[in-house]
């Protein structure tokens, strides 16, 4: 193509989004499309995101792509910075209030340019706004981390920061070292080198921060569109299984969340079914993160039972009705998935399901499926096609039964049967 042809091609793609971007700005003026609220509200944000990134695809040439990539780094750091010392919080929140940076530096006890200079960052990425030339404030996007208790806009910056940086940045040696093989294993990865610890597991590092830990669970607590609940999948059929007795005679358990973490999940999927007893679920998860789910004492499991296990060793609640696995195998390559869920197999009833829920990546990705991949690489584990869960549930002697798919996203439940 000569210069004339690419400059017709791109302007025909920049025709072309910005139709679908003023089709979409029609929508939510006209209050039919939200992009703030609402369960829908990430899949058409994400849309939205698509649609803007092509613009920006459609006009980049190869050396633009460093720039951009400046665009991200440098506020994802001042950002970390900025939370760790507290600097959103000391910045006024009321509608058109503002704060010197001296002031603000005075605040967090930082010296005033180092305070400026980070700001700046935020600043030319529009997450802050200058006032004037000596004075800041918070802008729709910042107010989120300006609040002192968590939340997970917080944690996911924490975690994408404090995680996923040093796994990045450490592959370069890492792969120096271990060669150019697909990472599998739960030791020696991308993560642990980064972190300067390559003989422990993730869990194992993370598990020595209280903080990171806290952070992290509370980032995973978000993100339902890639990591849906239950999503399009009906579960009240589990409902005309309540007076199923177990082989002992009791009351069956009709669901276990194994490695429910905080039994978000748990208490999700009570609140979608009508007539599910919190007090047949079970909440599974590392006896250390049990512990601190009875700690906190939420009124919200107060009926659901709550077990301590290893999901790498034989399952403790034998014949339950459904089994639900949310999130935990893409920590794992091929062979650790197919141990894990030979456990489950193992445990299960004829008539038992087990439901995986994880993203189904297409092929090619999108680009979130594409980066969390990158992210379980740097533990060993992987984000899969539906080829890919064929082979490993059909190792560890299950099949298929359906897949309820997120509409519009990777997002979507599996569910199996024993063969
Ligand atoms: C990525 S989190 C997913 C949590 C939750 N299922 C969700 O969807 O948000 C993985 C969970 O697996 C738990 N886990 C890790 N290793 C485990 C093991 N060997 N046995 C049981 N749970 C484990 C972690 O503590 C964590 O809660």
């Amino acid at each position: 193509m000569d210069n004339k042809d690419l400059n017709t091609n791109i302007a025909n793609q920049l025709d072309a989004l910005a139709v679908s971007l003023n089709n979409t700005a029609k929508s939510v003026r006209e209050g039919s499309l939200s992009l703030t609220s609402g369960p829908e509200s990430q899949l058409e944000r994400g849309k939205v995101i698509k649609a803007a990134r092509g613009v920006i695809d459609a006009i980049k040439q190869p050396a633009d792509e460093f720039i951009e990539w400046l665009t991200v780094l440098g506020p994802m750091t001042a950002l970390r910075l900025f939370l760790k010392w507290k600097v959103f919080e000391n910045i006024p929140t009321a509608d058109n209030t503002n704060i010197s940076y001296q002031e603000l530096a005075d605040k967090v006890g930082g010296d005033v340019q180092l305070i400026i200079r980070l700001a700046w960052v935020l600043v030319s990425a529009g997450l802050l706004k200058q006032v004037g030339t000596d004075r800041v404030a918070h802008t729709p996007k910042s107010v989120a981390y300006a609040t002192a208790a968590p939340n997970p806009v917080k944690a996911l910056a924490c975690i994408t920061y404090d995680e996923f940086m040093p796994a990045f940045s450490a592959m370069p040696k890492f792969f120096t070292e271990t060669g150019l093989k697909e990472p599998t294993g739960r030791l020696n990865t991308a993560y642990a080198y980064g972190q300067g610890q390559p003989g422990a597991t993730v869990w194992e590092i993370m598990g020595q921060d209280k903080e990171r830990m806290g952070n992290f669970m509370m980032a995973m607590g978000d993100l339902t569109q890639n990591w849906p609940f239950l999503g399009t999948y009906d579960l009240s059929w589990a409902v005309s299984h309540v007076d199923d007795k177990d082989e002992d005679g009791g009351q069956r358990a009709l669901l276990v969340d194994v490695g429910g973490s905080r039994g978000h999940a748990i208490k999700a999927i009570i609140e979608a079914t009508p007539g599910l007893p919190a007090s047949r679920c079970v909440l599974e998860d590392l006896p250390e993160v049990v512990d601190a789910v009875k700690k906190s004492a939420d009124p919200d499991l107060g009926e659901v039972r709550l077990v301590g296990m290893d999901f790498h060793a034989e399952q403790p609640v034998k014949g339950a009705l459904v089994y639900f696995v949310r999130r935990c195998l893409h920590d794992y390559g091929d062979d650790a998935c197919v141990e894990i869920l030979k456990r489950l197999t193992d445990a299960m009833a004829p008539d038992s399901r087990l439901l995986i829920v994880e993203q189904v990546m297409s092929n090619p990705p999108s680009v979130f499926a594409a980066g969390t991949d990158l992210v379980m690489l740097s533990i060993g584990g992987k984000e899969r096609t539906l080829d890919n869960f064929r082979d490993i549930t059909g190792r560890a002697g299950l099949q298929i039964l359906q897949v309820a798919q997120n509409p519009g996203a990777d997002g979507a439940l599996i569910e199996c049967a024993k063969n």
